[in-house]
């Protein structure tokens, strides 16, 4: 897949399909687009071209949900839309400017001159342009005029993919590990810089890699305990492991943090990004009456990991 962040500076684009859309989370349903695209290029003896925007376009639309969350950073959403085939993603500042153009000249003077699309793959909800007033009808009036073909995606895979996409928001929140992982069709991960924590845990004989995630956008699991696996950027291996989010109020923190320990494993990595999978909720964060206690259940707590890892 070739990646194109400049659009002063794409390439000619063989019988070009392309869709537009976000993809936050690369989930399930927009999967199935994305075969749609493929297929498509492949009968058009074309390429596929994913538009994406950078930041979320509700951001810069609608900046009553600035404290909006992601399922996936940008670069992860990159790493996942490789995976899928697709030759080209093409990624759009998504700016005022940008999103203040008419209609008429979004379709003319960027779609039409950048991409001379084939076809173009799109929901019959989807708006574009100022306001948000440029519409499905107003492709179709077009169409003619600039010789492409117009597909459009399936009311009830876009159904899917906005509700998909609220549901896997709220089932991460929530630590609802099974509903997420099922919607999304692979495990969620996010990434942290591993920093320095209390160093209490390796007295309690379970050393923790305290993470602080990087990207304010990105959307962290609910408090609770979690069975994981976790590898280092860089590092092919994959080590099982054990995650607490939480306030840690056995030890009166005040902090919500997120801490892993990895089985097997004894290394210092403080400075290094760790890479953690959420394979599955074990149970919630407990204020125990002593550390005694609290090891005796992350004990437990191992042996329950190991049974799901
Ligand atoms: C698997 C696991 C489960 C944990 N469960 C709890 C818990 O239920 N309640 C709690 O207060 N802290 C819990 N903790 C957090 C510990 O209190 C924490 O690891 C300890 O304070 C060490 O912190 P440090 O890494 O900053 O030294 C858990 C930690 C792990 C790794
Ligand atoms: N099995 C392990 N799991 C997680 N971190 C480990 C492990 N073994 C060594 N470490 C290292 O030790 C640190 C955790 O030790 P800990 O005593 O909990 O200190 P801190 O409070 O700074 O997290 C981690 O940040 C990591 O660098």
């Amino acid at each position: 897949m070739q990646i194109h962040r400049n659009i002063e500076a794409l390439p000619g684009f063989k019988n070009a399909v392309i869709t537009i859309g976000t993809f936050d989370g690369v989930h399930e349903g927009h999967r199935k687009v994305i075969r749609q695209l493929t297929a498509r290029a492949r009968a058009a003896n074309g390429e596929s071209v994913i538009i994406t925007f950078h930041p979320h376009p509700r951001k810069i639309v609608n900046s009553s949900i600035l404290g909006l969350r992601l399922i996936n950073t940008l670069d992860e959403r990159i790493e996942l839309l490789e995976a899928l085939d697709v030759d080209h993603l093409v990624i759009i500042p998504f700016t005022e400017v940008f999103a203040n153009q008419l209609p008429e000249d979004y379709l003319c003077n960027f779609l039409i001159a950048k991409f001379k699309p084939h076809t173009i793959i799109i929901g019959y909800d989807h708006r574009f342009g100022r306001n948000r007033t440029g519409d499905y009808k107003l492709l179709e009036l077009l169409q003619q005029k600039y010789h492409y073909e117009l597909e459009e995606i399936p009311k009830h895979i876009l159904d899917n993919i906005s509700i998909s996409s609220t549901k896997i928001r709220e089932a991460i929140l929530k630590g609802d590990t099974a509903t997420t992982n099922h919607l999304l069709g692979y495990d969620f991960f996010f990434e942290g810089e591993v920093v320095h924590g209390d160093k209490l845990g390796r007295e309690l004989g379970y050393p923790t890699a305290n993470l602080k995630v990087t990207d304010e956008e990105k959307i962290i699991p609910g408090n609770g305990i979690y069975a994981v696996y976790a590898s280092l950027t860089g590092d092919p291996q994959r080590f099982k492991g054990m995650m607490s989010i939480g306030l840690r109020p056995t030890v009166n923190g005040t902090k919500r943090t997120v801490e892993v320990n990895i089985f097997d494993f004894d290394t210092a990595i403080y400075g290094q990004t760790l890479r953690v999978y959420v394979k599955q909720f074990l149970r919630e964060e407990v204020r125990f009456d002593s550390l005694e206690a609290m090891v005796q259940q992350i004990d437990r707590d191992k042996i329950d990991s190991l049974a799901v890892l």
